[in-house]
C-alpha cells in the first residue's frame, strides 16, 4: 500500500522468450526448457523425454540457431527487444502520473525470468498483480503455461496479493482496431494486394477436440478484422504456420496455401500475423523470408509482410485499455 493508502499494482507483460544468443548451445538450452514444458508437448513424459533427447535436441538446435542468426539484432532477439520497448513506452505513458502502477515485462522461458519479476513486485510491496500474457488468443500451450509458473511462485508466498490474469484479448475492440489501422497504413503506403492472408501460429489439431479454444479465437479475430476492414470472403484467408513434428496441426497450413494460390491466379498477397504481439523468429524468418521465397517460387508475384503491432503507439493504447479493464 502507498503512503496515501492507494493500492500498489504491478503489471507484468509476459511473452514466450528467446535463447540467450543465437549460438547452437544457447538455442539447445532454450529448446530444452521450452519443449520440456508438458503444456507445450502433451505426450507421456518418459516417451517424450526419449524423443526430445534422442531425436530433437541433437539436431533441431543447429537448424534453429541458423534461423535465429538471420534475424538477431545488435540489441538481441527481436522478440525480447520489442517486448522491452513496448514496456518502456507503456511505463512512460501509463506508469507516469500513476506512481502506484509498476509496469514490467518477463519471459516464460529464458530471461528475464517470470518468477524473478514476480519476486521484484513482492519486494516493492504490491497489493495487486496484473498478468498480461502477450498472446491475443488463449491457448493451453502458451497462456496456461504462464499461469502455471505464476501459481508455482505463489506457493511460497505467505501474503498473496490480488491477482488479475488476462487470459486473452482476441476480440477486444482496441486490438482489432489497432490491427485494422496497421493494415490500412500498409495499403496506403504499398497498395492493396488481392488477398490478405492472416497467419496464426499452429497447434496440434487434437488440442481443439480436447477443449483448447485457440482455433475458435483465431477465427473470431480473423472475422472481426475482416469486418473492420470491409473485406468480403474472397479478400482474406486464415492460415496456420510453424508446424512442428509429424502430427496433424491446425489447417489450412500456410505453406500449402502459398503454393496453391498462384495456381488459382492469386499472385499478390499481403500477410499479417495477428496472433503475435511482437515480431519474432516465427514472423521475421518464417513468414517474411522463407514463406516469401516459397510463394515466389510457386509463381506468386508480390508478397508483402505487415509487421506486428510491436511498440507502436496503437499497441501501447491496446495494453492500457486491457489494464483498465481489470485495474
Ligand atoms: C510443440 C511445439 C510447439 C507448440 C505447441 C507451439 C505453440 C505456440 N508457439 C507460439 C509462439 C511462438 N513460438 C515460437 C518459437 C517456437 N515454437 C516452437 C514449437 C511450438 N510452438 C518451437 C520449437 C520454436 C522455436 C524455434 C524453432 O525451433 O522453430 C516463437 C518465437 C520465439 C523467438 O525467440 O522469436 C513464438 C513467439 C504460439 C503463439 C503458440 C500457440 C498458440
Ligand atoms: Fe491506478
Ligand atoms: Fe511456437
Amino acid at each position: 500500500m502507498t503512503e496515501t493508502g492507494v493500492k500498489k499494482t504491478g503489471v507484468l507483460l509476459v511473452n514466450l522468450g528467446s535463447p540467450a544468443s543465437p549460438k547452437t548451445g544457447d538455442v539447445r538450452r532454450f529448446l530444452r526448457e521450452f519443449l520440456g514444458d508438458p503444456r507445450v508437448v502433451n505426450l507421456p513424459r518418459p516417451l517424450w523425454w526419449l524423443i526430445l533427447n534422442l531425436f530433437v535436441l541433437p539436431f533441431r538446435p543447429k537448424k534453429s540457431a541458423h534461423a535465429y542468426q538471420s534475424i538477431w539484432t545488435e540489441q538481441g532477439s527481436p522478440l525480447i527487444v520489442f517486448t522491452e520497448k513496448l514496456t518502456a513506452k507503456l511505463q512512460d505513458l501509463g506508469g507516469a502520473g500513476d506512481s502506484h502502477l509498476l509496469i514490467d515485462c518477463a519471459m516464460r522461458y529464458g530471461k528475464p525470468a517470470l518468477r524473478e519479476k514476480l519476486q521484484n513486485f513482492k519486494k516493492q510491496g504490491v497489493d495487486e498483480i496484473v498478468i498480461l500474457p502477450l498472446y491475443p488468443q488463449y491457448s493451453s500451450t502458451t497462456t496456461a503455461s504462464i499461469f502455471d509458473v505464476v501459481a508455482e511462485e505463489f506457493v511460497s508466498w505467505r501474503h498473496m496479493p490480488g491477482l488479475h490474469f488476462i487470459s486473452d484479448f482476441h476480440q477486444h475492440p482496441s486490438y482489432i482496431e489497432a490491427l485494422a489501422q496497421s493494415v490500412r497504413q500498409h495499403w496506403q503506403a504499398n497498395g492493396q494486394a488481392e488477398l490478405l492472408l492472416l497467419s496464426f501460429h499452429g497447434l496440434p489439431a487434437k488440442l481443439t477436440e480436447w477443449g483448447d479454444p485457440y482455433f475458435h479465437q483465431c477465427q473470431t479475430t480473423g472475422r472481426l478484422l475482416a469486418e473492420q476492414l470491409g473485406l468480403n470472403d474472397h479478400q482474406w484467408k486464415l492460415v496456420f504456420q510453424s508446424r512442428f513434428g509429424k502430427a496433424e496441426w491446425l489447417k489450412p497450413y500456410c505453406v500449402e496455401v502459398l503454393q496453391e494460390l498462384p495456381k488459382q491466379d492469386v499472385k499478390n498477397v499481403d500477410v499479417i500475423c495477428p496472433g503475435f504481439s511482437v515480431d519474432c523468429l516465427e514472423t521475421l524468418e518464417e513468414i517474411a523470408i522463407a514463406n516469401q521465397e516459397i510463394f515466389l517460387a510457386a509463381g506468386g508475384e508480390t508478397y508483402r509482410y505487415i509487421p506486428c503491432l510491436n511498440d507502436s503507439d496503437a499497441h501501447v493504447e491496446v495494453m492500457l485499455d486491457l489494464i483498465k479493464t481489470v485495474h
